[in-house]
């Protein structure tokens, strides 16, 4: 198969352009054999497939059951604790087929997935997902992490039984982490437990307006004292944005020290976050810009999907990207398609990092877009996905 005419952003290039912006692609099998110089002008935009670094498919679209929290995060928390004590494995796997289905479609080709963890015991989800991988591999590569509330590692025989779970499952270690009591001894529990497991780890941290919440320093500063570098994931992060200068430079310094992975998360910052009673103002989503220029080049992930956290949405990073370019200012556009592909691909540690080159997997998606601007209107967004070097899907 030829591709021909199109733009590969710059940051997706694994190849020497030779300063050309538009290319032809020849495709054999399930590799891209050749990229070269086109002669004609851009009739789309070539990403590799995307990758969707955080998301819930336990609870996506329960949002007719539990009602939607109106911008208020603990009120999301509540409303699902009572619906989860009901989740039943058949419920779980129509929710999970469904949001990877969609994904699928949209071009993503790796999802990971946070297990709402209560308890010391595997929740019903895991083994709904396990299924769910399996039937799945070699289209959407699955991951989870376990969303354990943070307070659960003071208990160190909770914690050692949740870590156990999680490497038997082949998971990564996860914790709810806000304004916690004793904050920096129980991340160091978490540390612990991945250390003696050998388990990468992946915080939801600091996801709310209070510019005391710090979470992130004190992770990325265990990061660098454990030298987990590069092992680490934090999805949210919002607080940075209303700390003082000075103070979120020096973290995202430890940041960039730790390799630290950052995950925005724009939809529901957007909709959790800020006043809901006027215009909220503030937007919620973390310093992406500064993260950037500190050398974390962040991740833009899709979260929640019609459930009580964030009642709209889907699984098109292609739109959640245009929503973070939006919100954040990540101009110019096409500078930040790594938000969806790269960085993600290597905060979870996949085998390909996504740049495009000769032998490279043919796992691609070719947008409508013929130029940046057009990255993020309707007609652009029309896409054929391939995947393995065959056409999968095609929107017209
Ligand atoms: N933003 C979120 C925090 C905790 N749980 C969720 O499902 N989503």
């Amino acid at each position: 198969m030829r591709l021909e005419a199109l733009r590969i952003p710059p940051r997706l290039h694994g190849f020497d352009g030779g300063g050309a912006e538009v290319f032809d692609l020849q495709i054999e099998g399930a590799q891209v054999v050749a990229v070269e110089p086109s002669r004609h002008p851009a009739r789309g935009t070539l990403l590799s497939a995307t990758v969707d670094a955080h998301v819930h498919l336990d609870k996506n679209y329960t949002v007719r059951e539990v009602g939607p929290a109106e911008g208020n995060l603990f009120a999301a928390i509540q409303r699902i604790a009572v619906h989860r004590a009901g989740w039943t494995a058949d419920g779980l796997r129509a929710r999970m087929e469904r949001a990877l289905a969609e994904a699928w479609q949209a071009g993503t080709r790796a999802v990971r997935t946070h297990l709402d963890w209560i308890g010391t015991d595997a929740p019903a989800s895991l083994a709904v997902f396990e299924e769910l991988r399996a039937r799945w591999h070699g289209r959407v590569a699955l991951q989870f992490a376990s969303l354990v509330p943070l307070d659960a590692y003071a208990d160190a025989a909770a914690g050692e039984r949740i870590a156990q779970t999680v490497k038997r499952a082949g998971g990564v270690l996860g914790a709810f982490v806000y304004r916690n009591e004793g904050i920096v001894h129980k991340l160091g529990r978490v540390f612990d437990l991945a250390q003696a497991h050998g388990l990468s780890i992946d915080f939801h941290v600091d996801e709310g307006l209070d510019a005391d919440a710090t979470g992130l320093r004190s992770i990325a500063q265990l990061t660098i004292a454990r030298g987990l570098h590069g092992r680490v994931v934090c999805g949210h992060a919002c607080s940075l944005a209303v700390q003082e200068d000075a103070f979120a430079r020096d973290t995202l310094a430890l940041c960039a020290q730790a390799r630290l992975h950052l995950v925005a998360l724009p939809t529901t910052n957007l909709y959790l976050q800020g006043a809901w009673d006027r215009t909220p103002v503030q937007r919620g989503i973390t310093r992406i810009r500064e993260a950037a220029a500190a050398g974390v080049r962040p991740s833009l992930a899709t979260d929640n999907v019609q459930d009580s956290f964030y009642p709209y949405g889907g699984y098109d990073l292609v739109e959640t990207f245009g929503l973070g370019v939006q919100m954040a200012h990540l101009a110019p556009a096409d500078d930040w398609l790594d938000t969806i592909t790269l960085n993600p691909a290597r905060a979870l540690g996949l085998e390909w990092d996504g740049r495009i080159a000769p032998g490279c997997p043919a796992d691609l998606v070719l947008l409508a877009a013929r130029d940046p601007y057009e990255l993020l209107d309707a007609r652009g967004r029309r896409r054929t996905v391939v995947r393995a070097g065959r056409i999968l899907a095609k929107t017209e």
